[in-house]
């Protein structure tokens, strides 16, 4: 929901969002649509042409956020982000909404998995989604294995559809704020996600960059535990200084020893389709960088290293107080 739709003294019209909603649901095939989730892109029509707003519950937890500060205010002390919001946001009355932007292998879902524990508000990885729809044998199978296996893009209406189906399948187990990873991919996700039930407005969209070579080695080094589902990194890095750019290193994440013998690598993380999907990123997603960074929501953060080396500092980025940071797990 754009902040502006959600003054109530503001003009009610039919919006650009909404018109191009209906155009790319209208001419989607039934196929696509589950029931619950046509329920929910029929709210998210309706508000998007009444200009309604969920209500959201608090979540207190031992951590401290940014409550009343310009989102601006976040890119202190890092790499240049564009000026403060000049309309400072309370936050203390709901849970965050969060994005997390990147190049395949930056990190997002280690990141954002364990802020998502650390703050109490749900993980949602988009490729997990279309993983999940993947291995489910239903009707997309086929056609999302290729598209994935190929380093591509899902379409927009699938995303939207699978996202949608998750934020009301949590909602209705009571989940209020999030994290996404992966989500917006595209500039029209982006649009799309403004007027998406249960999305309302992101507050903070934080955009994790690295090095190309390094996230090479760090896909390729991925690994999943077929059994726990963790997730882990075999890679070592030692990246060389060169053009400018400082040395780079970074430890392996290793499982412990009763994942070793069940680990799986997704068959998206070979090198050709790691290219491949770095290229789509380049073309496809750079822009949705840009979409947030003219709204001040972006928060650009140059990983400095490894995990251990990373997570202080982007703690520290998002003037986040981990009371206890043993509740974390470590992978
Ligand atoms: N928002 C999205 N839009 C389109 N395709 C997506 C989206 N999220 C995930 N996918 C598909 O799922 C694949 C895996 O995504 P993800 O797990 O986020 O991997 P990574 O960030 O390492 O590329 C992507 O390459 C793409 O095919």
């Amino acid at each position: 929901m754009s902040r502006a739709s959600l003054d109530p003294s503001a003009p009610r019209y039919i919006t650009e969002e909404y018109l191009s909603l209906s155009l790319l649901f209208c001419c989607a095939p039934p196929l696509l649509f589950h029931p619950s989730s046509m329920a929910a892109l029929n709210r998210l029509l309706r508000s998007a042409v009444l200009g309604s707003s969920p209500a959201f519950s608090a979540g207190k937890r031992g951590f401290s956020v940014l409550t009343e500060e310009p989102v601006g205010r976040f890119s202190a002390g890092l790499s240049a982000s564009s000026g403060p919001d000049p309309t400072p946001r309370r936050r203390e009355d709901r849970n965050v909404q969060w994005v997390f932007l990147g190049c395949p292998g930056v990190g997002k879902g280690t990141f954002a998995s364990r802020l998502s524990q650390l703050l109490g508000v749900p993980h949602i990885a988009t490729g997990d989604l279309v993983r999940e729809e993947l291995a489910s044998s239903g009707p997309l199978s086929n056609q999302l294995a290729e598209i994935v296996n190929q380093g591509q893009l899902v379409s927009d209406k699938i995303i939207i559809n699978l996202l949608s189906k998750r934020l009301e399948s949590g909602a209705a187990k009571g989940e209020s704020g999030f994290i996404l990873d992966g989500f917006p991919r595209t500039v029209k996700q982006a649009q799309l996600a403004e007027i998406l039930d249960g999305v309302t407005d992101v507050d903070l969209v934080v955009n994790l960059k690295l090095r190309e070579d390094v996230l090479l080695d760090k896909c390729l080094g991925r690994r999943t535990c077929s059994e726990c589902g963790g997730n882990f990194n075999v890679a070592s890095i030692n990246a060389k200084a060169e053009n400018g750019r400082p040395a780079m290193s970074m430890a392996p994440l290793l499982p412990p020893a009763k994942c070793m013998s069940k680990l799986i690598t997704r068959a998206d993380d070979t090198e050709e389709v790691v290219k491949k999907r770095l290229h789509v990123y380049n073309e496809m997603s750079q822009p949705v960088e840009e979409f947030y960074r003219l709204q001040s929501k972006l928060l650009e953060f140059d990983l400095p290293g490894g995990l251990h080396e990373s997570w202080p500092k982007l703690l520290e980025a998002l003037n986040i107080d981990d009371h206890d940071d043993t509740r974390v797990a470590t992978a």
